[in-house]
């Protein structure tokens, strides 16, 4: 499903002394089944944009075409219930989220909210459950009893089991440790790439753009100030420290070993293209390291 912003702007607490800008004259569209990252310091405005792509948030002024849906500031809240379950949004420590007394109930909730039978809502509860790998020793146990990695995937879980076209995460991988990092990120690369399943992810982590990432946009100020490939995107340090924005670190260590001397033919991005070029530097005639 595609997703298009036509020069949407967001107001927070509009009319109030309080009144803040979320987003202002943002145009972008999300192509239908891409892997989209979102990048930009804090309080640039990426969670109000994740917001505006399942229409809970709605534009202050401009538009959010979402499949065949127009959302406007009109737009009432009706009916909105299909649209949400196309877009599953996962918001950032989506633990917090979790209530019911089991992790199976609390997995099925969602399905039986948007009227499927118990037993429908449960085989897709439990399908949703095998993709995050939790195991069915815990369909019964009390969500509150998992260690907050399990909670993140019972979370996540929740969102699955709605089926939905296009995953919306908003920093998924923060506060887990490297393992639990790394395996969420597979997971979404999976869905990804083994259902089609569209994703747009918002994180710190500039790995992540690098790993997994077909296009980056870059927010500031609630203004998307760029947006391309991460080779695009990564070209310019100096523009990205400007930023206030890193490279992924196999470009931090590729840049240093080039400023020693080592002939790196261009900057790699990911560990995996770093060393490639290292073996390449080392047995330029292509024999094995020994
Ligand atoms: N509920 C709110 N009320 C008023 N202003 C808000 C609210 N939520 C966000 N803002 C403001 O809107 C702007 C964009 O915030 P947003 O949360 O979208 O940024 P972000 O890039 O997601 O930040 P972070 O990386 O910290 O999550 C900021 O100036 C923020 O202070």
């Amino acid at each position: 499903m595609e997703i298009v912003l036509d020069h949407v702007s967001y107001t927070y607490q509009a009319g109030t002394p309080f009144a803040g800008d979320g987003l202002r004259d943002v145009s972008v569209t999300i192509p239908d089944g891409a892997y989209t990252a979102i990048i930009g310091q804090t309080g640039s405005g990426k969670s109000t944009l994740l917001q505006h792509l399942n229409a809970l948030l709605k534009p202050t002024a401009g538009t959010v075409k979402i499949g065949d849906r127009l959302i406007t500031a009109k737009t009432s809240n009706k009916n909105l219930k299909p649209l949400r379950a196309k877009v599953g949004l996962v918001f950032q420590f989506a633990e917090n989220q979790l209530f019911e007394e089991t992790v199976e109930k609390d997995v099925a909730f969602g399905p039986k909210n948007f009227g499927a039978t118990e037993e429908q809502a449960l085989t897709q509860a439990h399908h949703a459950l095998q993709l995050v790998g939790i195991d069915e020793q815990y369909y019964q146990q009390s969500p509150f009893d998992l260690s907050g990695g399990q909670m993140r995937r019972v979370a996540i879980a929740g969102v699955l089991a709605m089926e939905p076209e296009l995953l919306i995460l908003d920093e998924p991988t923060a506060g887990l440790d490297p393992k639990g990092r790394a395996e969420l990120m597979g997971l979404f690369a999976t869905l990804h790439r083994e259902q089609g399943i569209g994703i747009v992810l918002v994180t710190h982590q500039m790995e992540d753009v690098a790993n997994f990432a077909e296009r980056v946009l870059v927010m500031a100020h609630g203004q998307l100030i760029k947006q391309g490939t991460p080779a695009e995107v990564f070209a310019d340090p100096a523009w990205l420290a400007a930023q206030h924005l890193g490279l992924p670190r196999a470009a931090q260590f590729a840049r240093q070993l080039q400023a020693k001397g080592v002939p790196l033919p261009a900057v790699p991005l990911t560990e995996k293209a770093l060393a490639q070029e290292l073996i390449q530097v080392l047995h330029p005639e292509g024999g094995r390291p020994s």
